[in-house]
């Protein structure tokens, strides 16, 4: 059936303008200045709305099995959060259990997904290096899709890689056009400096955020690209949380390496200071890696946003409830590593972004689903409204107004830690691939309507980076024989 949505401003990453869009099926058919409304056409008033992409939020954990325990919001759960807060695919991360093979990993992960009820796709976690993994990579981007392959370079003992397994991963996502993920933070410090505060008799969730300061996130950052650069990889740095780690990525991209950065909108607008909360259970909820940070890291990654040394907002959504969180007490290293935000991305970067004049309309498109959409290869099917795009949209009511609260939020968890924040900007209609997926707090989209997207490799930064490479490479120097 035919959707039109009459009367809004259509807000692209590159431009904004008043424009119809007519919907038919799953895709968009046509943007003009008028369309009639076609026979049996719904009609759908979005005068005095901005009409965006839906949001993409490429950092996901849905029903993960982490720190002995399993994060709370399923693919069900985590996509209808997400469509609620106007967001309309996520990224999941397939993370192989210890000696288990990336190909049964995916069919695990496409298993659990096929209760989503909004679109997704996946990157795969290299958590080892062996002549397998390198095999399994081939079939993961050729067979299965996935473009991006995830390397944590913290959990030491337990998903973490080391720089030979970096660089032999790298160079091998380089040939297969896939984009190298990182999480960066040095989790041999890491893992130091917990045993140091848990011996100076700090066990509370505040020792979470002393033993990962902002320089361990630094210095696997700029390792991270110069491992990559070495690899000739571009690279992608997931939850860039601190000033240290977001100018490795400026100087980098100042050089001219394909190197991009992710925020996460917790980062944003909430500071270590919720660690100090005397509240355990207060501080405990908010245990997430990168810890939040001083507040003065946010006007970096702010100005990393506004300047596009920053590239994507999104939200590590990996829920735990607070009984989850209760097995760290006593010991914060057994803290589960997690916080929400699905539903609450998009409202808190509009309120927190564009109200206070540090984006555009424009820019917050971009970060939130265009800029992504393009790192993927899934533009402009996804992170445009145009015609022939995936009719994922998003109609925001720029004036409506919310304060988050857990007792309202689709989430399973029993907190939000952007619980009492004020929202003004918010969606009112979500269309997922044409289906009304939630109107004016109606939650409309099914458990299984969502469909896994498949994705290509070599985007054209790809092409770009292995031709430089390839006409500079260094070559041997042709001499003459010398006779003995
Ligand atoms: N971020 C976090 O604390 N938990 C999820 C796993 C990860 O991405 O590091
Ligand atoms: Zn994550």
């Amino acid at each position: 059936m035919a959707i039109l949505i009459r009367g809004g401003t259509v807000v692209n990453h590159d431009h904004a303008r008043r424009a119809d869009v007519l919907v038919d099926g799953e895709t968009i058919v046509a943007v003009a200045e008028t369309i009639d409304a076609p026979a049996g056409a719904e009609v759908v008033d979005a005068g005095g709305t901005y009409v965006m992409p839906g949001g993409i939020d490429p950092h996901t954990h849905m029903e993960f099995p982490f720190m002995g325990t399993v994060s709370a919001d399923d693919f069900e759960w985590g996509t209808k959060a997400a469509l609620s807060g106007g967001t309309t695919m996520i990224v999941d991360f397939c993370i192989p259990a210890p000696g288990q093979s990336m190909l049964a990993a995916y069919q695990d992960w496409r298993h659990k997904a096929e209760k989503a009820a909004a679109d997704y796709g996946f990157h795969m976690a290299v958590t080892s290096w062996s002549r397998e993994v390198w095999e399994e990579m081939e079939t993961v981007v050729r067979t299965y899709g996935i473009n991006t392959f995830k390397h944590f370079m913290a959990y030491k003992g337990a998903l973490m890689v080391n720089d030979d397994e970096l660089y032999h991963s790298f160079r091998r996502c380089a040939e297969l056009g896939a984009m190298p993920l990182v999480h960066a933070e040095n989790g041999d410090v890491v893992f130091r400096l917990q045993q140091h505060y848990l011996e100076q008799g700090v066990t509370g969730p505040e020792g979470h955020a002393y033993s990962r300061p902002p320089e361990v996130e630094g210095e696997a950052t700029n390792r991270a690209i110069m491992i990559a650069d070495m690899a000739g990889s571009p690279l992608y740095v997931v939850h860039t949380s601190c000033r240290p780690a977001h100018e490795a990525i400026a100087r980098a991209r100042a050089a001219g390496k394909r190197v991009y950065g992710e925020p996460l909108i917790q980062h944003l607008v909430l500071d270590e200071d919720e660690y100090r909360n005397r509240d355990w259970d207060h501080a405990a909820r908010r245990v997430m890696s990168p810890p939040f940070r001083p507040r003065e890291h946010q006007a970096s990654l702010w100005a990393g946003l506004q300047s596009g040394s920053l590239q994507v907002v999104a939200t590590d959504h990996c829920s735990f409830t607070s009984e989850q969180k209760r097995m760290g007490r006593g010991d914060f290293t057994r803290i589960p590593n997690g916080t929400g935000g699905l539903e609450d991305r998009m409202p808190v970067l509009w309120t927190a972004g564009v109200n206070t004049g540090r984006l555009t309309r424009e820019e917050f498109v971009a970060a939130t689903s265009a800029n992504i959409a393009r790192i993927l290869n899934i533009y402009p099917k996804k992170g445009a409204v145009a015609a022939g795009s995936d009719a994922d949209i998003v109609i925001w009511d720029p004036r409506a107004t919310k304060t988050i609260s857990a007792t309202r939020q689709v989430s399973r968890i029993d907190y939000n830690v952007f619980e009492g924040f004020s929202c003004t900007g918010l969606p009112v209609v979500t269309l997922s691939r044409g289906r009304i997926a939630w109107k004016e707090g109606d939650l409309r989209a099914e458990r299984g309507e969502g469909r896994y997207v498949a994705r290509d490799p070599f985007p054209a930064v790809h092409v770009a980076n292995s031709t430089w490479r390839e006409l500079n490479a260094p070559r041997a120097v042709e001499r003459a024989e010398v006779t003995p």
